[in-house]
């Protein structure tokens, strides 16, 4: 056994290259087993065991700077840089983080989540470097995946014209989450499979080379011919019109051909683009043939990969699945447009039902931002599928695009609020701060999966502009489903329980907490209100001046950031209407970064839980009963 010795990358370059295969072979095992516990992006760190092996070996980390894109595929990179032993509390709460972490390693010198941002931070390290005088390599690995995302383009479009040295390491395992989409992706494709492309580029090229030079009229159609064959026949010739030299494609479970490759890669003095073939879940069957168990997954049994997790109510992305088919049928113009995410937003049954109505437009939130734009200028009824953190890629979309020319887009946005074990980079919780404040915006938030149901048909009939509907990641309530969907008054919110003395004004699944709270303190002599506020914007604004006007004290709670959401745009309507006694006090997501750990820990933390509650409007009741006394005094 070598894994438990190798914890640092000094001792894997005195390995050979069969001791490297059998620790690929340990490390595979080793991440089998344990996330078979603790779940986490397997399938995507099976296919890069040889890749980062190979880049260890043959670099010094951390003077030599590895970026992984994502960073979801760096648990091989944790294991080899001394964080083995800590797989036990993987994305668990005070554990391993599941991404790339600089606070758990100097190994890791740049952090992601969200994807296509590693050529841009390898441009500025190489950059750095370089004003710095120092010599030390820059690494980027990213994903052919990512490597749809906009920003990857640019950067490539920047480095190509800089021509400083660093390598992108282009891992090409043909999967995003769900198998890739895209021109580029086809052009991988190409150079994968097709015998031409697969000849030895310097074969090509010296060819090409020995062709005379020819002077007088017939030189220019002997240029134009050689770059006609070099296009025909030299792989990657996309990239080195780009200004990269193009090494591969090469097997990326080959760690001695990887290493050549490397070295080869050394000797170039610009941008090298070095094409890994890799194979998602390598190694582990249910992994390599069911690429919704290749990526992220919870829990499994071994043998099978079948999921450990308790089978609940379905979650709110899958009954807005279901919804969507139904609206489908009423509407032949609803079409759905998603950023990579077909399956994480319940889309495929969708996408079965209507296959030329859904479309995956790649990691590109900001061309499905524009596109659903000009969709809905031309009649169409676009529902932009969307988690709440990737949406804050297309903020300038949103503005520009949709609100400004008020067009009839339907924004579904999915993983609202905390989402558990990925922590920091993924927490929906600034959607509301960042769309609410947009001329033309509608949003609401379902207090219930019934409740959504409603919103998704309230959505589709609204015409006057942009309309959202947030729903979180968890499972729904289980409550029935009415089989009629009913269009709800824009604006409307719900009381759900009398109280003249307290309310709690509450959206989405804090609405059950408030519910809760509102119980206990019940029993305890304490009438507590809850009003179900389901429209974020525009706000109910007959019910806030009731309370206000029969001096109710107010608790907004929300599962968002405390700062510029639900409670903020109360607290402006009050000032608007100059009502400065109105008492509301604010419950919401603090203004620090919540990492991971389960969405219960991730409430506990911040205090969006039915205890805190009850203690908020007990101090409250002490407060103004203190307060009281004094006014009544003086
Ligand atoms: C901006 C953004 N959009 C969407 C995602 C969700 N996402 C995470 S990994 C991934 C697929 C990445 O594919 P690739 O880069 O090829 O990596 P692989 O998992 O295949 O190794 C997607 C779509 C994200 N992290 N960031
Ligand atoms: C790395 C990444 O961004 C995705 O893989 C994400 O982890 C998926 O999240 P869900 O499990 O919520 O779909
Ligand atoms: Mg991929």
């Amino acid at each position: 056994m070598l894994l438990p010795n190798i914890n640092d990358p000094e001792q894997l370059k005195t390995l050979s290259v069969p001791e490297l295969d059998t620790l690929a072979e340990e490390i595979r095992r080793f991440l089998i087993e344990k996330l078979t516990v603790t779940g986490g992006h397997l399938g995507s760190n099976l296919g890069v065991v040889e890749l980062t092996l190979a880049l260890h070996y043959c670099y010094d980390s951390p003077r030599d700077k590895m970026i992984y894109d994502v960073g979801h595929q760096a648990y091989v990179h944790k294991i080899l840089t001394g964080r083995q032993d800590r797989f036990d509390t993987l994305r668990k709460k005070d554990g391993l983080c599941g991404f790339v972490k600089r606070s758990e390693s100097e190994h890791d010198v740049w952090e992601a989540g969200h994807s296509s941002t590693s050529l841009s931070a390898a441009m500025g390290m190489a950059m750095a470097r370089d004003l710095k005088g120092e010599d030390n390599k820059v690494i980027a690995v990213i994903g052919d995946g990512a490597l749809t995302g906009g920003m990857a383009f640019e950067a490539l479009n920047h480095i190509g014209h800089e021509r400083r040295k660093l390598m992108v390491i282009l891992n090409d395992n043909e999967m995003s989450i769900a198998p890739n989409v895209g021109a580029m992706h086809n052009y991988l494709s190409k150079i994968r499979s097709d015998r031409h492309y697969l000849r030895a580029k310097d074969e090509v090229e010296g060819l090409l080379r020995r062709i005379p030079a020819i002077g007088g009229k017939l030189a220019k159609t002997a240029e134009k011919l050689k770059d006609s064959l070099k296009y025909m026949m030299v792989p990657g010739v996309l990239f080195e019109e780009l200004g990269f030299t193009y090494l591969g494609p090469v097997d990326g479970h080959d760690i001695e051909k990887m290493i050549e490759t490397f070295h080869q890669a050394d000797n170039v003095s610009g941008p090298v683009l070095v094409h890994v073939l890799t194979t998602k879940g390598k190694g582990y069957k249910p992994a390599e043939t069911d690429f919704y168990k290749s990526h992220a997954i919870s829990p499994y049994k071994i043998e099978s990969g079948q999921s450990l997790k308790a089978v609940g109510n379905p979650m709110y992305t899958e009954v807005f699945g279901q919804t969507l088919i139904e609206l489908g049928h009423e509407d032949q113009r609803l079409i759905a447009v998603t950023p990579a995410m077909p399956g994480g937003s319940g889309l495929f049954p969708f996408a079965k039902e209507f296959p030329d109505r859904m479309i995956d437009v790649g990691i590109a939130e900001q061309h499905a931002a524009t596109l659903c734009a000009a969709l809905a200028m031309e009649g169409m009824k676009p529902v932009y599928a969307v988690y709440s953190t990737f949406m804050q890629r297309a903020y300038d979309q949103i503005v520009h695009d949709i609100c400004r020319h008020n067009a009839n887009v339907m924004f579904a946005i999915d993983r609202a609020g905390f989402v558990g074990a990925d922590g920091e980079t993924h927490q929906g919780v600034y959607d509301i701060a960042f769309m609410r404040h947009i001329p033309n915006m509608v949003m609401m938030m379902p207090k219930d999966e019934n409740e959504l149901r409603h919103m998704m048909k309230t959505a589709l009939e609204y015409n006057d502009g942009p309309i959202a509907y947030r729903y979180p990641r968890i499972d729904g309530t289980g409550v029935a489903l009415d089989p009629e969907l009913r269009v709800l008054p824009i604006g409307s919110w719900e009381r759900l329980r009398p109280g003249d003395d307290y309310a709690v004004l509450a959206c989405g699944p804090m609405v059950q907490v408030a519910e809760e709270a509102a119980e206990v303190l019940k029993r305890e002599g304490i009438q507590v209100g809850v009003v179900n506020a389901r429209f974020l914007k525009p706000l109910d604004n007959t019910m806030l001046l009731e309370l206000a006007h029969a001096g109710t004290s107010m608790v907004v709670m929300e599962e968002a950031s405390q700062a510029g959401s639900l409670g903020s745009a109360v607290l402006e309507f009050f000032s608007e209407q100059e009502i400065y006694d109105a008492r509301v006090h604010l419950m919401g997501v603090p203004d620090i970064f919540i990492e991971h750990g389960s969405v219960k820990e991730q409430r506990q933390q911040t205090g969006l839980t039915v205890e805190a509650l009850c203690a908020r409007i007990k101090a409250m009741k002490a407060l103004s009963k203190y307060t009281y006394k004094t006014t009544s005094t003086s």
